[in-house]
C-alpha cells in the first residue's frame, strides 16, 4: 500500500544511529523489567493499548489520503474494521488485546486464531490465575467481550487457498500477531498456510497491513525468512527495542515502515548492532593544501589471464570512485592491455604494469593506501602477485583494502595454513585493514556454504574478523560492517546495487576516503565509506529511506535511473554529489 506522507513522517528517520537488538537481548530487557516487580501482563496490556491507538491513527491517515485522492466523496461513514491473526504465544496475546481495544473503540473486529487446536483451550482448566499465561489472559479478556473469532483451520481458506474470500476476512486493516521474537524455525502446516492466506487476502482487499513487533516469518535475530515466506507488512510496530533482523537480509523487504513503540526504559544492554542512518559531516578543505594532503591510492588489479578478455573494468571502476571520493592521486597497477582504456576514462590516473613486480613494490612504498584484488584473477600467477604485493604493503605499513580476487587468494592462503594470515591478523591490530566480501566470498573465506553465511550474517562477519583480523563489510541487503569490534548495519542502499562492479566501486570509496588525511577518524572510516556508497546508489534511483530533501533528489527533467539498469559506472558522479552534500 502507498502510505501517506504523514505516516512515513512518523517512522523513525532521525539521523542519529539506532541501536539494534536480537531476540535474546529483548527477552533479557523484558525479564529485567519484570524482575523489578512490574507485571508482564501489564506490559502486554500497555503494548497492545499503544498499538491499538497507533493503528486507529494510521487508519485515519490512510482514509484521509484516500478521500483526498477520490474523485467523488463518499460521505457514508463506515465502521472501520480489523482482521487480527493471532498465534499461540505472547505476540498472539498482543493481538487479542489489540482486537479487544479496537472493539472498545467501536471497530468491527474479527480474530483469526492459528495453531490453536480448539476453543476449549480458552476455557483453560488451570484454575490458579497465576498459572494462566499472559497470552491466555489476553485471549480470555477479549472473549469476555465476545470478540468475534474463528479458527483458521476451520476456514475454507485453509483447505483451499484459492477459495473465494470468506466475508470474515473483509477488513480495512490486517493485523499480524502470529509470531514475534519467538519465531525460531520455518513456519509449517497451518502457520505456513496462514501466512500465505493472510498476504493474499490483504493484497486482494487492499488492506493496510500492520505487523505486531516484527512481520511473522522473519527471524528477529538474523533477518532470515524461510522459503521467502513472511507477512508482507506496510507498517511494523516495533516493541521495546528495534530488532536487528528488521534491517538486514530479508528484513527490509517485509517490514515496511518501522514505527517504534518503546514501552519500557532500559540502558545497560550492549546492542547487537548500530543502524547507520546517515553520513558524518565532512570538514571543508583548507585553502592551503595540495594533492599530497589527500593521499595517493594504488589500485592493484585489472589483470588479463592468458587468452581471457581480462578484467580491466574492475580496476577502472575502483579508481574512478576513489577519485570521486576525493583521493589526491591515483595509480593503477593493471595489465598494460588496459592502460589505454583506463586513461581514456580516467586521464588523471597514472598507470604501471601489474606484472612489473619490482616497480609495483617500489610504488607501494610511496602510496598511502593499497587497494588490491579487483579483477586480479585467480590463477597461480595472480596468487604470486597477490602474496608478494600484500607482503610489501605490510612491510611498508600501508592501509589496505582487500576485495574480490584478493579475498579468493586470502581464503586459499588460510586453507594452506600460510603464515601470511597470522601476519595479516597481527598487522591489522595496529594498521587499517579493510576487507569487503559479499556472501559468496565470505563462504570461501570461512570454507562454508553460502546458505550458512546468509542464515546468520552477524556470526559470519565476526568469524571472518576472528580468523583474518581487520575491519569488515559483509555486503548485501543491509550490509554489515564490523569495525573495531562494533557491528553496524547500513540502513541505506537498494536492490539496484546488486549489479556487477558495485563492489569495485565500494573498494574505491573506502580507499579514496581513507587516503584523505585531512579528515578525522569520525569522518574517514569504513562505516562512512559504506554509507556514502549506499546513499549514492539510493540517490541515483531517487529513493532513499532518508528524507529526500537531505540529498536533493536530482530535480528537473533529468533522465530517471531505476533499480533496473543502475550501473556501477553511474556511481562516481553520485558519489561526488554525496561528498559535496556531506561537506556543505
Ligand atoms: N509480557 C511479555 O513478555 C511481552 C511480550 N510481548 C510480545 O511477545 C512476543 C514474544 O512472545 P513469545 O511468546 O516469546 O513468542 P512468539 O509469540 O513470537 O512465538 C510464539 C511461540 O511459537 C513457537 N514457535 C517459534 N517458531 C515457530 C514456528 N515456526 N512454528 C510454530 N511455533 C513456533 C515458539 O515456541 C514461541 O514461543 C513479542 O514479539 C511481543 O510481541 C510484548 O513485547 C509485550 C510484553
Ligand atoms: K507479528
Amino acid at each position: 500500500m502507498q502510505l501517506p506522507m504523514q505516516i512515513t513522517a512518523q517512522c523513525s528517520r532521525s539521523s542519529l544511529p539506532i541501536a539494534l537488538y536480537n531476540s535474546k537481548q529483548v527477552y533479557a530487557i523484558e525479564q529485567a523489567w519484570f524482575a523489578q516487580g512490574y507485571d508482564s501482563f501489564g506490559l502486554m496490556q500497555q503494548a497492545a493499548w499503544q498499538m491499538a491507538q497507533r493503528i486507529i491513527l494510521l487508519y485515519q491517515q490512510v482514509k484521509t489520503q484516500a478521500k483526498s485522492k477520490a474523485k467523488h466523496h463518499n460521505h457514508k461513514v463506515s465502521q472501520p474494521s480489523a482482521c487480527v491473526w493471532v498465534g499461540q504465544g505472547n505476540n498472539g496475546g498482543d493481538g487479542w488485546l489489540i482486537a479487544h481495544y479496537l472493539q472498545q473503540a467501536g471497530w468491527q473486529v474479527q480474530v483469526i486464531t492459528v495453531g490453536i487446536e480448539n476453543d476449549n483451550q480458552t476455557n483453560d482448566s488451570q484454575n490458579s490465575k497465576s498459572a494462566i499465561s499472559d497470552a491466555l489472559k489476553a485471549q480470555r479478556m477479549a472473549l469476555d467481550m465476545s470478540c468475534p473469532h474463528q479458527r483458521f483451520e476451520d476456514m475454507h481458506q485453509y483447505q483451499n487457498k484459492n477459495a473465494r474470500l470468506d466475508i470474515a476476512l473483509q477488513a480495512d486493516v490486517y493485523i499480524d500477531a502470529l509470531f514475534g521474537i519467538g519465531l525460531d524455525r520455518a513456519p509449517a502446516n497451518s502457520y505456513k498456510q496462514a501466512i500465505v492466506s493472510f498476504n493474499s487476502a490483504a493484497q486482494q482487499i487492499g488492506a493496510l497491513v500492520v505487523a505486531v513487533d516484527i512481520p511473522s516469518g522473519l527471524v528477529a535475530s538474523t533477518g532470515q525468512v524461510f522459503e521467502g515466506l513472511a507477512i508482507q507488512a506496510d507498517i511494523t510496530l516495533c516493541l521495546i527495542a528495534r530488532k536487528f533482523g528488521l534491517h538486514t537480509k530479508d528484513g527490509m523487504g517485509f517490514s515496511g515502515k518501522v514505527i517504534d513503540i518503546p514501552l519500557i526504559p532500559f540502558a545497560s544492554i550492549e546492542p547487537a548492532a548500530i543502524l547507520l542512518k546517515d553520513g558524518q559531516h565532512l570538514t571543508p578543505r583548507c585553502q592551503n593544501s595540495y594533492k599530497g594532503s589527500y593521499g595517493h591510492v594504488l589500485v592493484v588489479g585489472g589483470n588479463r589471464i592468458d587468452g581471457s578478455q581480462g578484467m580491466g573494468g574492475a580496476a577502472i571502476l575502483t579508481s574512478s570512485s576513489a577519485m570521486a571520493t576525493g583521493a589526491g592521486k591515483i595509480t593503477v597497477a593493471c595489465h598494460q592491455a588496459f592502460h589505454g582504456a583506463l586513461l581514456s576514462s580516467l586521464p588523471d590516473a597514472m598507470t604501471i604494469d601489474l606484472h612489473e613486480q619490482e616497480s609495483v613494490e617500489h610504488l607501494i612504498k610511496s602510496a598511502s593506501v593499497v587497494a588490491i584484488g579487483m579483477g586480479l584473477g585467480r590463477d597461480e600467477k595472480a596468487k604470486i602477485l597477490f602474496t608478494r604485493y600484500l607482503k610489501a604493503a605490510i612491510a611498508h605499513n600501508k592501509t589496505l583494502i582487500i576485495d574480490a580476487d584478493g579475498l579468493y587468494h586470502l581464503a586459499a592462503l588460510q586453507r594452506d595454513k600460510n603464515e601470511l594470515i597470522t601476519q595479516l591478523r597481527e598487522y591489522s591490530k595496529t594498521h587499517n585493514v579493510c576487507l569487503t566480501p559479499h556472501s559468496g566470498e565470505a563462504a570461501k573465506l570461512l570454507d562454508k556454504k553460502i546458505s550458512a553465511i546468509e542464515n546468520d550474517r552477524s556470526s559470519a562477519i565476526h568469524q571472518c574478523a576472528n580468523i583474518y583480523g581487520g575491519n569488515w563489510v559483509l555486503k548485501g541487503a543491509g550490509s554489515l560492517i564490523l569495525a573495531q569490534g562494533q557491528l553496524y548495519v547500513c540502513g541505506a542502499g537498494n536492490a539496484g546495487m546488486a549489479t556487477a562492479g558495485m563492489g569495485d566501486i565500494l573498494s574505491g570509496v573506502v580507499a579514496g576516503l581513507l587516503a584523505q588525511q585531512d579528515l578525522n577518524d569520525e569522518q574517514n572510516n569504513l562505516c562512512q565509506a559504506v554509507v556514502i556508497h549506499a546513499l549514492a546508489g539510493d540517490m541515483l534511483v531517487r529513493q532513499s529511506s532518508y528524507d529526500a530533501t537531505t540529498y536533493d533528489r536530482i530535480s528537473g527533467n533529468q533522465l530517471l535511473i531505476g533499480q533496473r539498469g543502475l550501473q556501477a559506472q553511474d556511481m562516481p558522479a553520485a558519489i561526488r554529489h554525496i561528498m559535496q552534500k556531506l561537506t556543505c
